[in-house]
């Protein structure tokens, strides 16, 4: 089976966060990033540095929380007309230890993320003033932490985990919390592939918002969730939004260095994106 998995996701771009932050190593990482981020959308982030602890608790109180009796978990429930709390996909919840695991989460997820972005707009090309907008963008923008439970199903054919579907993020990190392979993403030539969880790793895709910033040079890929036949799986999705006030469109430098036409509107601020 691993050796199947490992053949499915041949291909895959890695890329080494400690290689960007270093200064030596980084124009070569930067290239992959930009290659990976132009034919994939999505990458394996390894070498994270600092974050295990947050990460380790996280999961652990993600877990618990899906181990509870029903009963338990349904007095998180949504509310009606509420994205918050425990229902079809979506749970924040009132258990303490659980927020505050979620609270240091969100956090060290919004410091990654505005480096990754940061990097990001690096390997497009985008310097001075307006990398320094996005990165400070990304640092004070909404963020959304999703955690996904797909019990085990016997019944692969006719089971669904997630439908295929880009994020409309700026970009989005995936940490699993166990070894279970679930998420799938599309390929440019059609082929779903699946993507493997990585130890200590965090799986980025770029959302729409990222698409749109690079004028269509980077994708929002496609991608789904598969359930497997014997064991549940559990997934952390944190979506990274750009503070409401930052113009969404085409990046100017972009367009001023390649000559080309912007092929999105610019909306004057994310809030109307979403
Ligand atoms: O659970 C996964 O692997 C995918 C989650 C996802 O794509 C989402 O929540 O948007
Ligand atoms: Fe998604």
């Amino acid at each position: 089976m691993a050796s199947h998995h490992r053949e499915l996701s041949q291909g895959l771009p890695r890329i080494n966060m400690g290689k960007l932050m270093d200064t030596p190593s980084r124009s070569t990482e930067l290239c992959n990033l930009h290659s990976a981020c132009r034919q994939w959308g999505l990458f394996l982030l390894v070498n994270l540095g600092v974050l295990d602890e947050g990460m380790r608790m996280m999961k652990e109180n993600v877990q618990g929380f899906f181990d509870l009796p029903h009963h338990e978990k349904q007095k998180s429930a949504q509310k009606p007309g509420s994205l918050e709390g425990y229902g079809q996909a979506f749970v924040t919840s009132h258990d303490q230890k659980l927020q505050i695991a979620l609270e240091k989460y969100s956090e060290d997820m919004r410091k990654l993320a505005a480096e990754v972005v940061k990097y990001i707009g690096m390997a497009l090309g985008i310097h001075e003033g307006e990398l320094d907008l996005l990165t400070k963008s990304f640092g004070e923008g909404k963020y959304e932490v999703r955690m996904n439970c797909y019990p085990a199903c016997l019944e692969l054919e006719r089971a669904i985990g997630l439908l295929p579907h880009a994020d409309i993020s700026g970009i989005t990190l995936l940490t699993e919390c166990g070894n279970i392979p679930g998420l799938q993403v599309l390929r440019k030539d059609n082929c779903w592939v699946m993507v493997p969880p990585v130890p200590g790793g965090i799986v980025v895709n770029l959302g729409q918002i990222m698409e749109v910033y690079s004028n269509g040079t980077y994708r929002a890929p496609d991608h789904r969730a598969v359930v497997n036949k014997e064991k549940e799986r559990v997934s952390i999705a944190t979506f990274c939004y750009p503070s409401p006030s930052l113009p969404v469109g085409p990046s100017p430098q972009l367009l001023a260095a390649t000559g080309l036409p912007p092929i999105y509107q610019t909306l004057s601020n994310s809030g109307e994106f979403l």
